[in-house]
């Protein structure tokens, strides 16, 4: 299979949606549209937005952590066999706005299930499919609930009304995992400006496809 995989990940708030808008943006005038398949966890195909439904619906506040975690994970699964695999069969580059690094930040450490349980528990989806290059916004977790609070409220779901202590838990998660797969993940300040955010993104997915971006090596 010789398409690119791409995950993107980070705290609430981190800006990874604007980001990838833009990102996907650019990859499409490079390279073509049919050439760029942007995607998000949980959904990205009919059977997992209806799991995304369950997930995420505020009524579900009876949900188990555990049947939460097996949700998840059974949304990944479709999403690589209906979306992932035949995008990297078609030779794409595949910008994926979360993958099983969410699972072991939220689930794994925000809902104290354990890091390592929910990686093992994960491994039976993935069957060893991991990005080639993940992208991890980091962002001090006030700042990313303040920016959800500010621009987004009337877009709350039920993870996002998480308290402050677990959004710093996930963080941390994520800087163990980065700490943990240095050549995989990549670190972006996501505290920056915007535009600054997007040109550190950039810079990053040249460094390992020097084919895209190829005007970055001229910066
Ligand atoms: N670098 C940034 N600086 C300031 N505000 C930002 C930045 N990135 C995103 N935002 C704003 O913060 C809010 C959350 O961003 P979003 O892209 O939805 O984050 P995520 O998808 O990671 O939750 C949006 O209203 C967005 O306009
Ligand atoms: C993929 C995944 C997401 N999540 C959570 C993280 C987010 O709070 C939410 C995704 O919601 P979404 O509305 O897609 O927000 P965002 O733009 O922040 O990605 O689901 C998990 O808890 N575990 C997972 O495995």
């Amino acid at each position: 299979m010789a398409g690119k995989f791409i995950s993107f990940e980070g705290p609430d708030g981190a800006g990874k949606t604007s980001v990838l808008q833009q990102i996907e943006h650019d990859l499409e005038a490079e390279l073509g549209a049919n050439q760029v398949l942007y995607t998000r966890e949980p959904g990205g195909n009919p059977i997992s937005e209806q799991i995304r439904q369950l997930l995420f619906n505020p009524a579900n506040t009876e949900m188990d952590g555990r049947t939460e975690a097996l949700l998840f994970a059974a949304a990944r699964r479709q999403h690589i066999v209906s979306e992932i695999v035949p995008a990297l069969k078609a030779d794409k580059v595949i910008l994926c706005d979360r993958y099983v690094d969410s699972s072991i930040a939220y689930q794994g450490a925000g809902r104290q299930l354990g890091e390592e349980a929910v990686w093992q528990m994960n491994q039976f989806a993935i069957d060893g499919l991991l990005p080639q290059l993940t992208i991890y916004l980091d962002i001090e977790s006030a700042l990313g609930l303040r920016r959800i609070a500010e621009h987004r409220a009337d877009q709350v779901n039920r993870l996002d009304k998480e308290q402050l202590s677990f959004h710093r838990t996930v963080r941390q998660a994520y800087l163990r995992l980065y700490h943990q797969y240095p050549e995989r993940i990549k670190l972006i300040d996501a505290s920056q400006p915007l535009a600054k955010v997007i040109a550190d993104v950039r810079q990053t997915i040249h460094a390992r496809y020097p084919d895209l971006f190829a005007e970055e090596s001229k910066r």
